[in-house]
């Protein structure tokens, strides 16, 4: 191990020699064009040593045992270390967990306007900003088509394909073998529950709606209810982060199941990373001994009852120009039963190409 000084703020710290080795950033170690590694790590000497070093300025400059010469940057190698990666990863500051009272008076952060959203970058910005704060935002005056709510999508995100489609239109016509494509009442859930990768973000954009009444959808923030669970039920919450949980899609020419837990949290600092939850999607349940049930299923009651709360849930009718878009591994989503003729238009997000397009507007890191 090696102790490294910092000369201007005096913190010490221990670092391994290959490791360093290992991240030096310099042309040949690195490929500045393309951000890629250029050394495959067999061909450093497993005991790289450290044989003379020296600060200088705010940079640490090594020539190392196998004859290269390494300059850092000292506030590279401190920002480098997991304590720093676990206070950048704490991104409490940057979301606002809701329920119904809190998101009617945030209301109007959530909403831009397609022309708006066309004539500027710093509106995309702000959208993802408030996408990536509340989970949840709308895009209004759009066409009530699906080509203008594609092109709606497409400015500011790439869309997923999935065996739904690109983009898709849904009535209750039976054109998949799924609940969702009829009538009836769909309670909150998140969606592609079966996929090994479910849609990070999800879009909905009603078209019309005529002849009849109903339809309206309800969201419901599963951050918020996850807070409140491991306040209120820690044992419940352990055992949804516990418990692999498969879900499972079938119908003609397909067949998906994936297996995780409900509640997914960041390994380092604890933060819900992914909610799983969609209770007309489950598989048959074989992945814990009978024994375990009766404190699964109450757990899970748990959870659930949160969801259905009232005060958690905010309800709105979607009408034809307004997209609403939300991530779907946050917040939940359902529709009241409906009569008359309801086309709905909209697209996945791959998760992915969410937190890059927020990674390179500086929103997340
Ligand atoms: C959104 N779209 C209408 C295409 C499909 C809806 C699928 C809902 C499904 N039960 C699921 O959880 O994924
Ligand atoms: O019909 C709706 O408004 C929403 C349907 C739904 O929940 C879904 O597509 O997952």
């Amino acid at each position: 191990m090696l102790i490294l000084k910092h000369p201007e703020t005096g913190k010490s710290l221990e670092l391994n020699q290959f490791w360093l080795r290992d991240h030096c950033r310099c042309g040949e170690c690195l490929n500045l064009d393309t951000n890629q590694r250029r050394i495959d790590l067999l061909d450093l000497p497993s005991d790289v040593k450290l044989l003379e070093s020296k600060y200088e300025g705010n940079n640490f400059i090594v020539l190392w045992s196998d004859g290269h010469r390494s300059s850092y940057a000292l506030d590279f190698i401190f920002e480098s270390q997991l304590e720093s990666l676990i206070s950048r990863r704490s991104k409490s500051s940057t979301l606002t967990p809701w329920n119904r009272s809190i998101i009617l008076q945030n209301e109007r952060h959530l909403r831009f306007s397609l022309p708006q959203l066309v004539s500027s970058d710093d509106v995309v910005k702000t959208l993802v900003e408030s996408l990536v704060r509340y989970g949840i935002i709308f895009i209004d005056d759009v066409p009530p088509t699906p080509y203008m709510t594609e092109l709606a999508l497409r400015r500011v995100f790439p869309l997923m394909k999935t065996f739904f489609g690109k983009m898709w239109t849904f009535s209750d016509k039976p054109d998949h073998a799924d609940t969702a494509y009829t009538k009836l009442y769909l309670g909150s859930h998140t969606d592609n529950t079966y996929f090994c990768d479910a849609a990070g973000l999800q879009a909905l954009h009603c078209i019309e709606h005529s002849g009849g009444s109903g339809g309206e959808n309800f969201f419901v923030d599963g951050l918020r209810v996850v807070h409140e669970l491991k306040r209120r039920s820690p044992e419940a919450y352990q055992t949804l982060c516990r418990v692999q949980v498969p879900g499972e899609y079938i119908e003609k020419g397909e067949h998906h199941r994936h297996t995780a837990p409900i509640i997914q949290v960041d390994p380092l600092t604890e933060e819900l990373v992914q909610l799983r939850v969609n209770v007309y999607d489950r598989a048959v349940f074989d992945t814990i001994p009978q024994t375990e049930m009766s404190d699964f299923y109450a757990s899970l009651r748990k959870l659930l009852k949160l969801l259905r709360d009232e005060e958690n849930q905010w309800t709105l009718k979607l009408n034809p120009g307004s997209i609403v878009l939300f991530d779907n591994w946050r917040v939940l989503h359902g529709r009241h039963a409906y009569t008359g003729s309801r086309t709905m238009s909209g697209s996945y997000v791959q998760r992915t190409d969410f937190l890059s397009k927020a990674r390179v507007f500086g929103i997340i890191d």
